[in-house]
């Protein structure tokens, strides 16, 4: 058996609607080792985003245990579900999970529009704790080396998509998050990123969860999960 990075159980999540609380995730329980992937599928509205969101600690469980890479995280049970605060010291501990050990590929990728390319990947990489200096080869492996110095706005969705990649492994966290990260790329490109997504992280043996309504996408992961039939949908 490996090594495991993630766990967890019990996991719970709704969100009000007037006086309602309307259940998104009920009790979901799962490990994933370090070098496993897992696609998350499911209807729009099932719930991938708002697990993913739980995953890195921008939002809140009501219930429930989550444990990433040996950090332990319980659902505060003070107040009512929603109206619950996070701790100071949660939120730090969410905060250098994110910085060091957790990279996100959300659907609008999240550089920096003031910072080139390369420079983005190095600002990621020095926040990670990582070595800034060997930043260009990611960007090289993603197929953007020769737009290093350009702006965010200066290149097109797709290529900003693959340095958001290449910030990702620049990092070489524990676990990557990623929320359709070919969605918004003609299927030729989406097939070379996601290539190379699978190919890192199979280099570097991180752990990879994925949001998606690709089935080409899900069927390279080794593990799914369809949120659609959780007792929550
Ligand atoms: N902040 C919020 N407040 C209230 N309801 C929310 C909030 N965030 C998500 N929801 C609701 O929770 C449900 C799950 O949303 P989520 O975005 O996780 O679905 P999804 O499976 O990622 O959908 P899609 O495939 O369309 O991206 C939806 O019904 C959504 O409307």
């Amino acid at each position: 058996m490996g090594q495991v990075l993630l766990m967890l159980r019990g996991l719970t999540k709704g969100f009000d609607s007037g006086n309602e609380r309307i259940p998104v995730l009920a009790d979901l329980t799962l490990t994933l080792d370090r070098g496993q992937s897992l696609a998350l599928m499911g209807r729009s509205g099932s719930g991938k985003s708002t697990l993913l969101n739980l995953l890195c600690g921008l939002e809140q469980p009501d219930a429930g245990v989550i444990d990433i890479a040996g950090e332990r995280f319980d659902a505060d049970q003070g107040g009512s579900p929603g109206h619950r605060g996070i701790g100071a010291e949660t939120a730090r501990r969410w905060a250098d999970l994110r910085r060091q050990r957790i990279g996100v590929v959300f659907q609008d990728a999240n550089l920096m529009p003031a910072l080139s390319l390369l420079d983005n990947v190095r600002l990621r990489a020095r926040l990670a704790g990582q070595d800034d200096g060997q930043c260009e080869p990611w960007l090289d492996r993603l197929g953007i080396g020769a737009l290093a110095n350009r702006y965010p706005d200066q290149v097109s969705g797709g290529q900003r998509q693959r340095a958001a990649l290449a910030m990702v492994f620049a990092m070489k966290p524990a676990l990557i998050l990623a929320d359709e990260p070919t969605g918004s790329l003609d299927r030729h490109t989406a097939d070379e990123v996601a290539h190379e997504l699978f190919a890192l992280q199979a280099d570097q043996g991180c752990a990879l969860i994925l949001a998606t309504h690709d089935p080409e996408l899900a069927a390279r992961c080794g593990q799914r999960l369809d949120l659609a039939h959780t007792a929550a949908s």
